[in-house]
């Protein structure tokens, strides 16, 4: 479950009021997501998505992602727009907490991805790294490789091998990794976390790229790379599908072209991005209790990727 404060039907009147889109007349929480309080607010004049901030997001930072938003979808990627209030601020206080108003974008995320979906999907996270480079504010990547490897590192091994008895084997991995890791590839805004989840589609149609809040500064291919391991691998990271991931590529260079050590690099930035959703899960893993409301995701999914990575990153990616 989504939503963590409870907002009252006064209390909702009075922000909507802030900002001119017309009277309340409904707001529903959202189940889906973890991080923030979510509502569908439907107004007099449309439908809108009010998130609450609520952890993980440093208010400081959002004029960053909220301006990227605004950034995006002034140069046609398929993002939310925020929408400001009357005195022209992207986000309010309420109950000492930062809230925003988001476009809503119709569409679902897709659960069994097609060839045409990622490939729609490639082109438009290639869309986002275009328009990104003229967006004038920077933000570091905090979940970098050398983040894996101290995460890893520096956690419990008992703990870890609690989750699984080779789980203690990813330290010396992400340590070779973030080692080798490229420093000079071409940088943008990167997302960062485009799961499908986080993927509005209608059909084979990308219609909103949603939840920007990992978003930052860094490798353009290192997001093809997260992206492609989000997209092109069953659940658990048992199966590839090298259809997914043909089109994927396909669609991204579709509309922005790799250039030559990109493409090679493709192999270790893959088990870069598969490390870094170990060892953000791993933390999550050992702070979430077991029977706790939240569904912890199992780092696994993503080691058995990275191994994947490891044996056919340079075929899957020749
Ligand atoms: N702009 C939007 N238009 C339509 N639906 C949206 C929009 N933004 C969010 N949603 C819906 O709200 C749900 C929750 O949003 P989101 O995934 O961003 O939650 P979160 O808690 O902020 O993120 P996370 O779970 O990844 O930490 C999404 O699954 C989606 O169904
Ligand atoms: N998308 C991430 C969570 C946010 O970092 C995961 O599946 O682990």
């Amino acid at each position: 479950m989504a939503v963590y404060t409870h907002l009252g039907a006064e209390d909702l009147a009075q922000l909507i009021a802030c900002y001119d889109v017309g009277d309340l007349v409904s707001a529903k929480g959202i189940a889906e997501g973890v991080s923030n309080s979510n509502w569908l607010v439907e107004t007099t004049r449309g439908r809108f998505i009010l998130t609450m901030y609520e952890r993980r997001i440093d208010t400081a930072e959002l004029p960053f992602f909220l301006g990227l938003l605004d950034h995006l979808s002034d140069h046609a990627c398929a993002v939310p727009r925020t929408i400001h209030d009357r005195e022209g601020s992207a986000y309010r206080e309420v109950a000492g907490k930062a809230v925003a108003l988001i476009e809503y974008l119709p569409g679902v995320s897709p659960t069994r991805p097609t060839p045409a979906q990622a490939r729609a999907v490639g082109a438009a996270l290639a869309s986002v790294h275009v328009a990104g480079l003229s967006f004038g504010q920077e933000r570091i990547n905090r979940l970098d490789a050398s983040f894996s490897w101290n995460e890893l590192e520096h956690t419990d091994q008992a703990a870890l091998a609690e989750i699984d008895p080779s789980m203690p084997d990813t330290v010396e991995m992400a340590q070779a990794v973030a080692e080798n890791w490229p420093g000079d590839l071409p940088r943008s805004v990167i997302h960062s976390d485009l799961f499908p989840d986080n993927v509005l589609m209608l059909g084979d149609r990308v219609t909103g790229m949603i939840d920007f809040y990992f978003a930052c500064t860094d490798a353009m291919a290192y997001d093809l790379a997260v992206t492609h391991a989000a997209w092109c691998f069953d659940k658990r990271g048992e199966t590839f599908e090298p259809a997914l991931g043909k089109a994927l590529v396909e669609g991204y260079e579709a509309v922005r072209p790799l250039e030559v050590r990109e493409r090679q690099e493709l192999p270790l930035l893959a088990q870069g991005a598969c490390l870094r959703f170990v060892a953000s899960r791993t933390e999550d893993w050992l702070d979430t209790p077991a029977d706790a409301l939240v569904t912890r995701k199992d780092p696994m999914d993503f080691v058995r990727r990275w191994r994947f990575y490891v044996e056919n990153g340079a075929q899957v990616f020749a």
